[in-house]
């Protein structure tokens, strides 16, 4: 059997609040292979995005190991951590937010390639305009400022960036919730369609298990911070076992809305 891309045990994230001190992330474990989507779900405050910032090390953990790559990532600093991080990508909900919204695309895209070393200052025009093509979009693009494009556009030059350095895994954090229905069908497609030519995996936390359905292979559903229920995207959210994932399957009365293929019927 092959060795998982990233491997997550036992991770565990505590604050202190009010006095108290609670449990974020509550001994959390789950692996992903190489070019596979594990959604993340739960409702809000259940940890998704706590452990988006754990496995990016944004925050350290209070107990619990990351594997990345074969690798403990948590002991990696300097060079080696800055190399491992342009292997592991983030797309958030608001691209807007991520970005200086006066930021043009170019300049958005230039980033990463030069902060990575991934091409020469005299290579990356012709890069950028070949991101820009990979996520469905004219060239003409690159001059304009990120506030000045529409929301199905900016997700895409958010994809095309976190494509920019290669990525093995891009951490998905609602990435598709606030787009509407056509623009958010588009966007899976494309996220799809990476996968199979790069075999990116994908990390994709959402609340929403229409969306999960459509695109998740695998779906680990957290509660307060634990762990509920996990297993084939298909199995869960077609039989939930948990009381949280029957919550969640209600709350998402017209499953894989989204128009693609479900991910766990493809393999
Ligand atoms: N910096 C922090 N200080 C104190 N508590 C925090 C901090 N960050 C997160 N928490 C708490 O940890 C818990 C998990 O939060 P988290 O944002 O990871 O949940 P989530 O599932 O991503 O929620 P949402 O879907 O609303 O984004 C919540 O109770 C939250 O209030």
């Amino acid at each position: 059997m092959s060795s998982p891309l990233l491997a997550v045990s036992g991770l565990t994230k505590r604050y202190r609040r009010g006095g108290k001190t609670i449990a974020a992330v509550d001994d959390v474990s789950f692996d992903i292979e190489p070019g596979e989507t594990l959604a993340l779900a739960g409702p809000s405050g259940s940890g998704k995005s706590t452990v988006a910032r754990l496995l990016l090390r944004l925050i350290e953990p209070d107990a619990g190991r990351i594997e990345f790559e074969g690798g403990d990532f948590q002991a990696l600093n300097g060079t080696a951590l800055r190399a491992r991080r342009a292997r592991v990508q983030m797309v958030f909900q608001d691209p807007l937010a991520a970005f200086n919204p006066r930021a043009s695309v170019a300049r958005v895209l230039d980033d990463p390639l030069r902060i990575h070393g991934i091409a020469a200052r005299s290579a990356r025009p012709r890069r950028i305009a070949a991101l820009l093509e990979r996520v469905g979009l004219s060239a003409d693009l690159a001059a304009r400022a990120i506030h000045e494009i529409s929301g199905g556009q900016r997700q895409r030059i958010a994809i095309a960036r976190a494509i920019a350095t290669n990525p093995s895994l891009i951490i998905l954090d609602e990435a598709v919730s606030a787009l509407d229905v056509s623009v958010r069908r588009q966007i899976l497609q494309l996220l799809l369609d990476l996968q199979r030519e790069q075999r990116i995996a994908y990390l994709f936390i959402s609340h929403d298990l229409g969306v999960i359905s459509a695109i998740a292979h695998r779906v680990v559903i957290l509660d307060a911070g634990r762990v509920a229920e996990s297993g084939n995207a298909r199995a869960v959210i077609g039989t939930p076992q948990s009381a949280i994932g029957k919550a969640l399957v209600a709350a998402a009365p017209r499953l894989n809305r989204t128009g693609t293929q479900g991910a766990a019927d493809r393999q």
